[in-house]
């Protein structure tokens, strides 16, 4: 059994850990914390996982984190980095939710997380955690830096688009102008108390958000370029909360160049992710739905060409803390630990 501590347990990201970790059959979760309810019963706190988990918080402190074969960090960006030297010497895999081991350039990381990175020389040898794209290096990794929620929604939905591996190394798209109008529930915004998302001010109400620029820019476009194995990437991105409390929905618009032109993008999207167990390229002219990821590890995607013209859309789904972050973890968990990667994460979506 793979022995697994969550720093971070009471937050969203941290509780859907523990409803995915509970049920996979190659995990003992050893350790979870919290400052704020250290010393209460998981089960007291989270009802749900009555009968399920039988562990109480600890502060972070007396959690035997080092005994632990893998960490993940379900934190505020900042907490990972300061502990992630002490783990490494001791052999702990560490799985960050969080952005420090996400954008390769530590200026940009200081100019958008507003904190200086404290060790360079773990972020260059981290893994982006998205496995889809980055399997291999994922098997091999001591650190991986998951994806964020946004990106997962716009990289996988453009990869097809970009990849020498379906593109031949053609442009089939203007890359300089790629369009990701995205909506987010609530949820994405953490458990802590703010007035953006309590419910008199979420519900019945919607509206973008950061359109100056969203820290998600940053790492989405170092995830383009990385995927089309160049620099020519511009990317407009319009983050917006919608009145739902799991889910996104990223509407994605891109321009198709003459070497585009007539290509069938259905099959050729199909065809891209014909291996991959948790994307679903679903059948031509669909509407996917946020309700029908709800819960489950999937992402699911459609393509449509409006009237057949030089604009193609591309709608994506899936759920924020799902494949978005806490099932994203425990599929880059498996890779790293050798097993099968769809282990503890078959769940089908909760739909309605
Ligand atoms: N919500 C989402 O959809 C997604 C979130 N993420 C990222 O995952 C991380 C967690 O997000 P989320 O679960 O939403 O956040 P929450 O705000 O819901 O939870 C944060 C958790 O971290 C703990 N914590 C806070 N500060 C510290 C600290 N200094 N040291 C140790 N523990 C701390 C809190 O517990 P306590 O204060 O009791 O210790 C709490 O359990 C964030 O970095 C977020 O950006 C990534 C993808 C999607
Ligand atoms: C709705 C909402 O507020 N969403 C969050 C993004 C989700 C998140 O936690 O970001 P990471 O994936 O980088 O960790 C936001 O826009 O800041």
């Amino acid at each position: 059994m793979i022995k697994v501590g969550i720093v971070g347990g009471t937050g969203y990201t941290g509780v859907e850990l523990l409803r995915l970790l509970a049920q996979h059959p190659e995990v003992k979760i050893v350790a979870i914390t919290s400052r704020t309810e250290a010393g209460i019963p998981v089960a007291e706190m989270f009802p749900s996982l009555r009968g399920r988990v039988d562990l109480k918080f600890t502060t972070p402190d007396e959690a035997k984190l080092n005994e632990c074969d893998a960490v993940f960090f379900a934190t505020p960006h900042g907490v990972a980095m300061a502990q992630a030297k002490e783990l490494l010497t001791h052999n702990v895999k560490i799985l960050d939710l969080a952005a420090d081991f996400r954008l390769k350039d530590v200026k940009e990381f200081a100019k958008w997380y507003g904190i200086e990175h404290s060790c360079p020389d773990i972020l260059a040898e981290a893994v982006y955690g998205l496995a889809e794209i980055n399997r291999e290096a994922i098997k091999k990794a001591r650190v991986v830096g998951l994806a964020g929620c946004y990106p997962t929604s716009v990289q996988l939905g453009l990869a097809p688009l970009l990849s020498p591996k379906s593109t031949g190394g053609k442009q089939l798209i203007d890359g300089n102008h790629i369009i990701s109008d995205s909506k987010s529930g609530t949820s994405g915004a953490g458990r802590k108390a703010e007035i953006g998302t309590l419910l008199s001010e979420a519900s019945d109400n919607f509206k973008a958000y950061s359109v100056k620029g969203h820290r998600h820019l940053p790492e989405i476009v170092q995830g383009l370029k990385a995927i089309a194995g160049h620099d020519q990437i511009g990317l407009t991105f319009v983050p917006h909360l919608t009145p739902m409390v799991r889910g996104i929905h990223s509407t994605l618009y891109v321009r198709l160049t003459e070497a585009g032109k007539d290509l069938d993008y259905q099959k050729l999207y199909e065809s891209f992710y014909q291996n991959e167990p948790f994307v679903d390229v679903m059948p031509s002219g669909s509407h996917p739905e946020t309700r029908s990821v709800r819960g489950s590890n999937g992402i699911r995607i459609a393509i449509h060409r409006p009237g057949g013209g030089d604009t193609l859309v591309i709608l994506v789904v899936e759920d924020n803390l799902v494949k978005g972050a806490s099932g994203q973890g425990v599929q880059c968990m498996n890779l790293m630990f050798g097993l099968p990667e769809t282990t503890g994460l078959t769940q089908i979506a909760v739909s309605p």
